[in-house]
């Protein structure tokens, strides 16, 4: 009976009834066994998550957003960065359309060849996984202040065209050990290379929908909806917004001189003129015909009034070639308008609309000034 007692209750027991024991080690193992499923299913639901996350993603930013927080926070990633081929969708140039600049996204790296991106002599075409090494891997985590100590090197791959790739660091030694199976990174080289095919088409779609088919700048569409959106962050912000409205001078006349082919030209030399003189943050359009408009974001009266001068100058002082027909003077005229933060109220279409107006006016004051002059509209 003691004995009974002590082999269904106590340690002395356990050690003397063998099947107990073998039922104790399997309900450890089985217990062991439940534990690790629950993390895996864990795991799993994570990476689900970042699956729905990633593939949902509307836009390039919101894409790039997930793989450099969402991605390392889900996978417990020390360091993340992307490299990109630029030659392969012209990336750098949407970037700009889109205003994304290398502050927003210092780890988004870019390539201009396939070349840069081989490992050793070899092309990259499947995942690499080990240890930090300088010499190969230095230039994909340069943006970090330290080295990662284990690393996985993930070729984006879409219908056979290298896109770029995807590089993870770890601090922890063994987290990307050579030996390791890499169907996980593959699977997610694979989402992310669609989920980027995929944003940068749309993109792409979209600024078709809002660009000048001629000059390759905005159209009217995109200016307004940006000067919405740009009063608003002035307002929130507190500073001022410029506004200016430009018109190529006797245009009528290029066209009866150098033909309407030549007068095309005209217009894409102009926007590529005044693009130059601008910074990333500003927006430039067609408005239509011979007349463009720029918006100069958090920028005064004066600040305005000398862009506009050296807009001015720059087609001014140089004549444009034309393919057929050959020099061609061209001036320009310009009207400016502030719209300063002490004045920065009201309904945003209805401050959008004057703006636009007062810049308009005192272009048609340039005009009647003489033209290629800069007349500013009196300040808000
Ligand atoms: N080549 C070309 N010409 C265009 C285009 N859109 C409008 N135009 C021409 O631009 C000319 C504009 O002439 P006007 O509005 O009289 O202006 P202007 O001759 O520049 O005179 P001011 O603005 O007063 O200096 C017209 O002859 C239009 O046919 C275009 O896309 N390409």
């Amino acid at each position: 009976m003691d004995k009974l007692h002590t082999t269904q209750t106590g340690p002395v027991g356990t050690r003397s009834n063998p099947v107990e024991n073998e039922l104790q080690l399997v309900r450890a193992q089985l217990n062991d066994l439940i534990a690790e499923a629950r993390q895996n299913q864990e795991i799993l639901q994570r990476h689900q998550t970042l699956d729905l996350q990633l593939i949902g993603s509307q836009s390039f930013r919101e894409l790039i957003r997930h793989i450099f927080i969402t991605l390392a926070e889900i996978c417990e990633l020390d360091q993340v960065t992307l490299c990109l081929l630029n030659s392969q969708h012209n990336l750098k140039e949407m970037l700009a359309d889109l205003k994304i600049d290398n502050d927003e996204f210092p780890y988004l790296l870019f390539s201009e060849s396939e070349t840069e991106l081989r490992h050793g002599s070899r092309p990259l075409r499947k995942p690499l996984v080990g240890p930090y090494e300088s010499k190969e891997h230095q230039r994909w985590f340069e943006p970090y202040p330290d080295q990662p100590n284990s690393v996985a090197i993930i070729p984006l791959i879409r219908q056979s065209k290298l896109l770029g790739c995807l590089n993870l660091g770890s601090d922890h030694p063994d987290r990307f050990a050579i030996d390791m199976g890499t169907d996980f990174i593959e699977r997610l080289g694979s989402i992310i290379a669609i989920c980027l095919e995929n944003v940068i088409n749309s993109e792409r779609l979209t600024q078709i929908g809002l660009t000048d088919a001629l000059t390759n700048v905005s159209n009217r569409r995109y200016v307004e909806q940006r000067m919405l959106e740009e009063i608003g962050r002035a307002r929130r912000q507190h500073y001022g917004i410029s506004c200016m409205y430009l018109d190529i001078d006797y245009f009528k006349k290029i066209n009866d001189i150098h033909g309407h082919p030549g007068g095309d030209e005209v217009l894409k030399e102009t926007a590529k003129r005044i693009k130059a003189e601008l910074r990333l943050s500003d927006t430039l359009g067609r408005f239509g015909g011979e007349e463009f408009v720029v918006l100069l974001v958090n920028t005064n009266h004066e600040d305005a009034k000398y862009v506009a001068e050296r807009i001015r100058k720059s087609i001014a002082n140089q004549a444009f070639l034309l393919t057929m027909t050959g020099l061609c003077d061209v001036t320009l005229s310009i009207g400016i308008a502030t719209l300063s933060d002490d004045h920065n109220s009201g309904e945003i279409e209805e401050a959008a609309k004057a703006l636009l107006q007062r810049a308009d006016e005192a272009l048609y004051e340039a005009k009647e000034q003489g033209r290629n002059r800069v007349i500013d509209s009196p300040e808000d």
